[in-house]
């Protein structure tokens, strides 16, 4: 540790799961440590992002397996109570930034609240009062992308759509990432009638497309609309609500959402007066230490310049790595697992690994194994065999990629990470005893 020359060893700017996972074991070890938030502890997973979406689909997903069990053991449908969804989102995450500032305090870390401002690269300011630190983690998140239209005063973000407490009739939705599709399953599930317009032919570009082209027809069996290739113009209020210009016709709505992005938190935190290079769009730059072009400050999650996912395991990752950097536990570069994501719509898709369209590129280097899951008999009993898994694996059978499409394709991925990650012997996977029947052993099955 540093000599007593700083108030902190170290002070993290922002308190979202890039800072507060590896400052728990850190304060644990020793460490003096302060962490610095102008909004709510926990930054946006548990607030405003993935907690509180997958508490409002939780209902859209159970809604989805009543609806495919009628005639088979069950009758009698359900309907989304858009209110008490909203309500049951609440309960599950309003306790969340007091738990875990709770948890922070327990250890000794001094919570800040307000707004930090870079002073120098020992030194962070907030309302006015310096505060010092042998080293400062930036941990500042991403905040929406807004698309900058006439009109854009109307338009919504992501965290407006889980704080919306009344159902809109129409709902049009500007994106064809993550949010849109996800927030477009939510929607359309509780009898919204969603209009999604795709910048581009394609939606969630970084999965395999003929995956997601079904997902886009089931969306649109849902009664999604979708657009594509179009570009919103203009927003127009009107008695009756508001119309989005295209260059593909005006589309009426009662609430619009702008899902077209996040953008990295670099601006007004100091940085150019430090030093700290970053870029606009990309992020903060940093080495193989997540160290930056200043010696004595780091960057954790959304904030960096990186190539695997903004997710929140990543900035897990990344935080309990510089943990392990700062007590000495290691010098090595940062070295990500096979990271896994899944887009949780209904059906999801989860992916992980070499991807089926890398796999097909190189038929020198991978074999590819495609399953149709309708004749799987455990989704058979679950009545949810509409889906496709699509393993890669190396010239010598070890496992390398899954990509699955199906309702429990996240928990079917989630099965396979040791196997990939620890690149267990083809031959050794038979050892992992499985429960039976489950997902996971059906996935097994399936290998
Ligand atoms: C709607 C939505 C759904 C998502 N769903 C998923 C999902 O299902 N799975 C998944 O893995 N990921 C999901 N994500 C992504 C995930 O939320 C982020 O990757 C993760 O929260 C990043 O953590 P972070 O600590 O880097 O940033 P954040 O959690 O954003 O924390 C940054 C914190 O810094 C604070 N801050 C910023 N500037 C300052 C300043 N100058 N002074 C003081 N405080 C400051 C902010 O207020 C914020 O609290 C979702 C994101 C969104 C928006
Ligand atoms: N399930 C999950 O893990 C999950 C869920 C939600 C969000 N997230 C994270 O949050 C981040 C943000 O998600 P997101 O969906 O907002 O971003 P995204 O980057 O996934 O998608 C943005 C979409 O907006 C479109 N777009 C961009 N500019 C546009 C324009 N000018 N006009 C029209 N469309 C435009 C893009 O084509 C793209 O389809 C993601 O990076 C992701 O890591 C993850």
């Amino acid at each position: 540790m540093a000599e007593q020359k700083y108030q902190f060893d170290v002070l993290y700017l922002g308190s979202g799961h890039g800072a507060f996972n590896g400052a728990m074991p850190l304060a644990q070890a020793g460490f003096k440590l302060g962490m610095i938030e102008a909004d709510k502890i926990g930054g946006t997973c548990p607030n405003r992002g993935c907690n509180a979406k997958i508490s409002l689909d939780m209902p859209v997903k159970v809604k989805n397996e009543v609806d495919q069990m009628q005639g088979h053991g069950l009758t009698g449908t359900t309907t989304i109570d858009w209110k008490a969804n909203y309500e049951h989102e609440h309960e599950v995450i309003d306790a969340l930034p007091n738990a875990i500032g709770s948890g922070l305090e327990s250890l000794g870390i001094e919570l800040i609240h307000g707004k930090g401002t870079l002073v120098d690269e020992h030194t962070i300011a907030v309302n006015g009062q310096n505060y010092t630190a042998d080293k400062i983690v930036i941990a500042t998140g991403a905040h929406y992308h807004q698309l900058d239209i006439p009109g854009k005063e109307y338009l919504n973000n992501g965290t407006d759509f889980l704080n919306l407490a009344e159902q809109p009739d129409r709902m049009t939705i500007i994106g064809g990432g993550y949010i849109a599709i996800e927030f477009a399953t939510i929607a359309a599930t509780a009898g919204t009638k969603v209009t999604l317009m795709l910048h581009h032919e394609h939606a969630l570009k970084q999965f395999y497309q003929p995956f997601v082209e079904e997902l886009l027809k089931d969306l649109e069996a849902k009664g999604v609309t979708i657009m594509k290739n179009v570009t919103p113009s203009a927003v127009t209020k009107k008695a009756d609500g508001y119309e989005v210009e295209t260059d593909q016709g005006n589309v009426a709505s009662d609430w619009i959402l702008d899902a077209t992005g996040r953008l990295p938190n670099v601006e007004g935190i100091g940085l150019d007066e430090v030093g700290v290079e970053y870029d606009d769009h990309k992020g903060i730059a940093v080495n193989d230490h997540l160290q930056t072009s200043v010696d004595s400050i780091y960057a954790s999650g959304d904030v960096l310049d990186k190539e695997v996912g903004r997710l929140t395991p990543t900035a897990i990752y990344e935080g309990l790595y510089l943990t392990k950097l700062f007590t000495g536990q290691t010098t090595d570069p940062i070295d990500y697992p096979a990271v896994p994501s899944a887009v949780f719509a209904s059906p999801r898709i989860a992916q992980v690994g070499v991807t089926p369209d890398e796999a097909k590129a190189h038929p020198d280097q991978f074999d590819v194994k495609e399953v149709d899951l309708s004749e799987d008999w455990f989704r058979l009993a679950m009545r949810a065999n509409q889906g496709k898994t699509i393993t890669v694996f190396d010239k010598e059978g070890y496992l390398v990629g899954m990509t699955e499409i199906s309702s429990e394709a996240d928990n079917s991925i989630g099965s396979v990470l040791p196997f990939i990650e620890y690149h267990i012997d083809p031959e050794k996977m038979n050892d992992f005893i499985t429960l039976f029947p489950t997902i996971e052993s059906e996935t097994k099955h399936h290998l």
